[in-house]
Parts: C-alpha cells; structure tokens; sequence
C-alpha cells in the first residue's frame, strides 16, 4: 500500500500525516506492508517520525552513479539516507517530463542494484485506451523494464491509468482487473511462472476509502498507490482494505 503525497506539503501538514498514521491501527506487516513517499525535501524528516512498521520512498531518482547532474538525487543519496523504496516511470514524469520506457528501464536497473526496492509505474493515457492500445502500452512500459533487468524480487509494478489520477474518473474493479491479470500473464510469457506469481501489482488512481474494498477484492490486484486520498484519514481505510481477500 503505498501513500504519494506527491508534491504537496509543508513541515507542519506532512507532519500532522505522520501523527495520523502513526496513531491508526492497522493489520499487521505480514497482511500489508505500508511505504509512505513525500517529496525529496521531506524523507528525512518522515524516516526520523514515521512509526517502524511503515517504509518510505522516495519518488525518484537519477538513473546512473551520482555526480555532476545539478538538481537529481542519486541512488546513492537515498542509500546513505536509509531510504529502502523509489517510484520510478510515474505518470506524471513520463508525460510533462519526458521520460522514456527506457530511461525509466535505466532507472530501475540501476536503483535495484544499488539495493534500493523499486515501485514501477505503468499506464496508458485517454487517447490509448479509446484506440484500443492499452495493453500494447503497458506491455511495452514492462519490456523496457524486463531487457535491463535479470532479478525480480525487489520491484512492485504499479498500473495507474494516467486518465484516473487525481481526476476523480477511478477505474472499474474489471477495468483494473483486466489489466492487471493481461500483466500477469505479459509477466508469466516473457519473464517466467515464478515472477508471474510473486510480482506484486497494485492499482492506483483516484482510489479512495469508498471504492478500495471491491478494487482490493479484484484476484490481481495486490494493494494500491494513493494519491490524493493518502493525504485524509481515509488512507486508513484503504490500508485496512488489505484484509478483504483474507476474510472472502
Ligand atoms: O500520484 C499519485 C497517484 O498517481 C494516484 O493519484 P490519485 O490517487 O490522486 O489519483
């Protein structure tokens, strides 16, 4: 279950988040593993609050060893700060700042084997989704992922339809389903039966504590990437989702 603050906060909203979070109950790290990502500018400080229970990402980083790359934040920065996770390929990045299936592939080879743990996105826009070429999108997103990299273990893949993020417009529990089960078996195809059944692939895009339990039901969706919601105590509702497939 990951919580993106994207870029909002100040010192005193990100840390009354933390104090919600650290208060809420939830099921234990066996039933879902909570990463909070806030801004560069943040991780510090949510790592020395956050309760012990609950991870952190960061929500990106540059895409080979660190050096005279003015203004990006390095693997190795993130190591040296304790940082375990990075979201790498958001939409957001790919569409207003160019990014690449490949640069995003060059990010995520690179991050895993600095031992950073790599959350990466994929999902079609609008326009692709009326044309028909969902899954030849999303397919290709995961190739440029698959040709750099040897070792699954250590990446989630995250499916966020760009035309559901922060617009409100949340996919249909078969929506998500059809897409995460056509990943699963892109998965099982051209990678292999074990990655298949281990990779965990989460949905975001405009879920929120009203629509989370039947999305969470849905067999190949295994947890969320929260936007907007996972600024409102109702990020705790969608945690506790985690149990629906448990108690069906
Ligand atoms: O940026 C965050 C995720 O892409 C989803 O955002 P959202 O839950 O506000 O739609």
């Amino acid at each position: 279950m990951i919580g993106l603050t994207t870029q909002n906060g100040t010192i005193e909203g990100v840390k009354k988040i933390v104090t919600t979070l650290n208060e809420a109950e939830v099921p234990s790290e066996d039933v879902v593993e909570v990463v909070v990502s806030p801004p560069f500018v943040f991780l510090s400080m949510v790592k020395s609050l956050l309760r012990n229970d609950f991870s952190i990402a960061a929500q990106n980083c540059w895409a080979r060893k660190g050096g005279a790359f003015t203004g990006e934040v390095s693997v190795e920065m993130l190591v040296n700060l304790g940082i375990p996770w990075v979201i790498l390929g958001h939409s957001e990045r790919r569409l207003l700042l160019n990014e690449s299936n490949e640069f995003v592939g060059d990010k995520t080879a690179y991050a895993l084997s600095q031992g950073l743990k790599v959350i990466a996105c994929v999902g079609e826009t609008l326009e692709q989704r009326e044309s028909g070429s969902t899954l030849a999108v999303v397919a290709a997103q995961a190739k440029a992922i698959a040709e750099r990299v040897s070792i699954w273990s250590n990446i989630v893949l995250a499916y966020e339809p760009v035309w559901a993020i922060g617009t409100g417009k949340v996919a249909t529990p078969s929506q998500a389903q059809e897409v995460h089960s056509e990943l699963r078996k892109w998965l099982h195809d051209n990678i292999g039966a074990e990655v298949a059944t281990s990779t965990r692939i989460i949905y975001g895009g405009s879920v929120n504590g009203a629509n989370c339990k039947e999305l969470a039901a849905q067999p190949d969706v295994d947890g969320f990437l929260v936007g907007g919601a996972s600024l409102k105590p109702e990020f705790i509702d969608i945690i506790k989702s985690a149990t629906v497939k448990q108690s069906a």
